[in-house]
């Protein structure tokens, strides 16, 4: 069964390039029941009851199962960058990357991409709230995204973020970029994480337009 997420105002078609849709099935529900697990073992620590012995067992079991049946990683990097732009692995958005929390974005008419995440406790960085790498890596990938939506992509050369109030954990969080200005190779492109329309990172990125070779 194929379920599309809430789409947020303005979003076109077009999201399915710039951010990956879960399937709900195969490896989508696998990495999620496991984002569940990477959350679940943080809320467990030193005091809780579980048999933690018998949970490292059986981990590995599921780790052992999939590794039987795993072909060589170069072949996997080759399979997840076929196709159009669709980034189904990356850290932040990725429906195949248990690390990712995951961020759903969508591109909007007015030129800017958007979308809502809510944290718990694997990205915790001061008490209770989102670490500044964290919020750093979102911003990073919101900026290329939104430059992707833009129609001229690059790297990131240069990040600056200016943190004005502690990111809350446990809080749906406003993520948006936009593209600012292209000039020869060089993008200029800007993004904000919000809570409750209060701005609490912001971030300028400098992109050169150059891309990586896809791995064939
Ligand atoms: C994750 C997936 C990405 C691919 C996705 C593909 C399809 C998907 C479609 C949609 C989804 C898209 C999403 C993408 C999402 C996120 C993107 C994440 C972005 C990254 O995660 S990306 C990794 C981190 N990133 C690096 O790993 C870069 C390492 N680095 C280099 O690879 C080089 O360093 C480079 C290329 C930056 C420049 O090298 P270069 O040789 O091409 O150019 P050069 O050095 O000549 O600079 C030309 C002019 O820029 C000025 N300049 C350069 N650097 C500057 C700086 N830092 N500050 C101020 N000015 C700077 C120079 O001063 C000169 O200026 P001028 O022309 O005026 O003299």
């Amino acid at each position: 069964m194929s379920e599309k997420p809430e789409l947020v105002p303005g979003e076109t078609r077009k999201l399915e390039v710039l951010t990956a849709i879960p399937k709900n099935e195969g490896v989508d529900s696998a990495v999620a029941a496991t984002r569940r697990v990477i959350s679940a073992l943080l809320h467990a620590g030193d005091r809780t009851s579980a048999e933690m012995g018998a949970v490292a067992a059986q981990l590995n079991a599921i780790a052992d199962h999939l590794d039987e049946h795993n072909g060589p990683v170069d072949d996997r990097l080759v399979d997840m960058w076929s196709g159009e732009g669709v980034t189904r692995h990356d850290p932040i958005t990725g429906a195949e990357n248990a690390i990712a929390p995951p961020l759903h974005l969508a591109g909007r008419e007015d030129g800017s991409i958007g979308g809502v995440v809510t944290l718990g406790l694997p990205y915790q960085g001061p008490p209770g709230h989102v670490h500044g790498g964290v919020s750093a890596m979102l911003l990073d990938h919101v900026l290329g995204v939104s430059n992707a939506w833009a129609g001229t992509s690059g790297m990131t050369a240069r990040l600056t973020l200016n943190y004005h109030r502690p990111t809350p954990l446990f809080q749906e969080l406003e993520i948006t970029g936009r593209q600012m200005k292209v000039e020869g190779r060089k993008i200029w492109t800007e993004g904000v994480i919000s809570v409750d329309g209060e701005p609490c990172v912001s971030a300028e990125g400098l992109f050169i337009n150059k891309q990586v070779p896809r791995p064939r």
